[in-house]
């Protein structure tokens, strides 16, 4: 599919998605919990339809009811009748389900589609062995096989790669039976995300680590738990809503309902970059509020450190092309091995469109300023890269045609939609040329 998106300017109040880190998490914690959870504002991605198909081969009874998601459990990962696992393109399915699905006492393999078939996963060869689990993987990347059960232990980890890992360990520890246990990190990096995993062990009534300074997360030993009903209510998703607020600071004037300014999430960090930018904005408890009624000038240069939120890459460049100056993102490192390798597609996409993107070490220097020219570019199959195309083009000078338009379903399939509604000059046509 393409969108190509028009100049054009955006007004009016939305609501973004639920957040699929989240609800991922959420549908983790129900399969571990003994008795019922009810998901209320499930999330519609497709990583979120990952996961939910992930904990039903796992053996929890779920039922969609619109609204509100049912999710049944013994509390304990089943061997599936079909051992294959299929987690879709979602990273964070793969790395927080493997040491989940390696509580069950057998062999089972795991897998992905498109980008995450070249993901690295080498992590698990080296840890799982040491907790009981004899691992197998295609020269560190998927599939991967498994032989479990998992025996939680003393461990120490590298945290350098990625978080989810980190993620997926805390999730089995609270729910495996043991007497105690330490998992110690080397040079853990998306912080937040461990908080967002840590509040949910918590609301599910999991045994929680104590989390000493995200360099060693100490667990108690674990206690039986009695069955029980747990609802929990998913919470918009500030790494989608990314867009929509550099859309109204950029191209409109924009009123952004549902996120919760006290959340764990790391990208509600933004809001550090609007201000420093000089973005007109308000901040509310039920609402903000982001530029201007009348056309929006430039906003100024700014620097951050986007190490903790490495997800805020690409709104952040549609921002910095629109702010007069030099804008210095740092964490670089970071993108690698997301769905794309995110630092070199975001500078060979926007340099089509004149935007000049340098890559010094751990640094992306973006010079902004100048008016982006229409043209076309590709999705890169990676959701956030086009979002952020789509954004920076309500204020090119000619359209921008996006190919591959469809990648957003990864994480927000109404992107589209939603920024049509929004006065967005969007048309889309035909299938997939990415
Ligand atoms: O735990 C999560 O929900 C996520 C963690 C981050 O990954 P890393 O920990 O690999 O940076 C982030 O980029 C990803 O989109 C979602
Ligand atoms: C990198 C991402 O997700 P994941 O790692 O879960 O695939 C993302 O959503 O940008």
């Amino acid at each position: 599919m393409e969108a190509i998106v028009s100049p054009s300017r955006v007004s009016g109040i939305y609501t973004p998605p639920a957040s699929k880190s989240a609800m991922q998490r959420a549908c983790a914690a129900a399969l571990l919990h003994p008795g019922t959870t009810v998901v209320n504002h499930p999330g519609r991605s497709e990583d979120d339809a990952a996961a939910l198909r992930i904990v039903g081969q796992l053996g929890a009874q779920v039922s969609d009811h619109g609204d509100r998601i049912g999710i049944a459990s013994t509390g304990h990962p089943q061997l599936p009748q079909q051992p294959l696992i299929d987690c879709g393109e979602s990273g964070l399915s793969i790395r927080m389900f493997t040491p989940i699905a390696a509580l069950v006492d057998g062999p089972l393999q795991l897998t992905g589609r498109g980008s995450l078939l070249q993901r690295p996963m080498q992590f698990f060869a080296e840890v799982l062995p040491q907790l009981g689990v004899p691992t197998t993987l295609n020269k560190g990347l998927l599939p991967i096989s498994i032989n479990g059960p998992l025996q939680p232990g003393d461990i120490e980890i590298d945290g350098s790669q990625s978080s989810q890992y980190l993620t997926g360990l805390l999730m089995a520890y609270g729910a495996a039976a043991h007497t105690g246990a330490t998992i110690r990190v080397r040079d853990l990096k998306s912080k937040p995300y461990v908080d967002l995993t840590l509040a949910l062990m918590q609301h599910f009534g999991m045994n929680v680590p104590r989390n000493e300074g995200y360099e060693a997360f100490v667990f108690g030993p674990s206690k039986p738990r009695a069955q029980s009903v747990v609802t929990y209510t998913v919470e918009a998703d500030w790494s989608g809503a990314a867009f929509g607020l550099v859309a109204g600071a950029i191209a409109g004037r924009l009123e952004v309902n549902g996120l919760d300014v006290f959340s764990e999430q790391a990208d509600k960090n933004i809001l550090q970059v609007l201000i420093q930018a000089g973005i007109p904005l308000s901040v509310r408890e039920d609402g903000i509020t982001v530029g201007s009624d009348s056309l929006p000038g430039k906003g100024r240069g700014w620097a951050f450190n986007a190490t903790d939120c490495p997800d805020l890459f690409p709104p952040l460049v549609a921002l910095a092309a629109f702010c007069d100056g030099t804008s210095v993102i740092e964490g670089v490192s970071r993108l690698a091995h997301k769905e794309s390798n995110r630092a070199l597609t975001l500078q060979e996409e926007f340099g089509k469109l004149g935007l000049t993107v340098e890559l010094q070490d751990d640094l992306m220097i973006i010079r902004g300023g100048c008016p982006l020219r229409g043209g076309v570019v590709s999705a890169r199959h990676d959701h956030r890269i086009a979002m952020a195309l789509a954004v920076a083009a309500l204020r090119a000078e000619g359209p921008v045609t996006i190919t591959g338009a469809e990648a957003v379903g990864k994480s927000y399939p109404q992107f589209w939609q939603h920024l049509q509604q929004l006065g967005a000059a969007v048309s889309l046509t035909g299938q997939s040329t990415a």
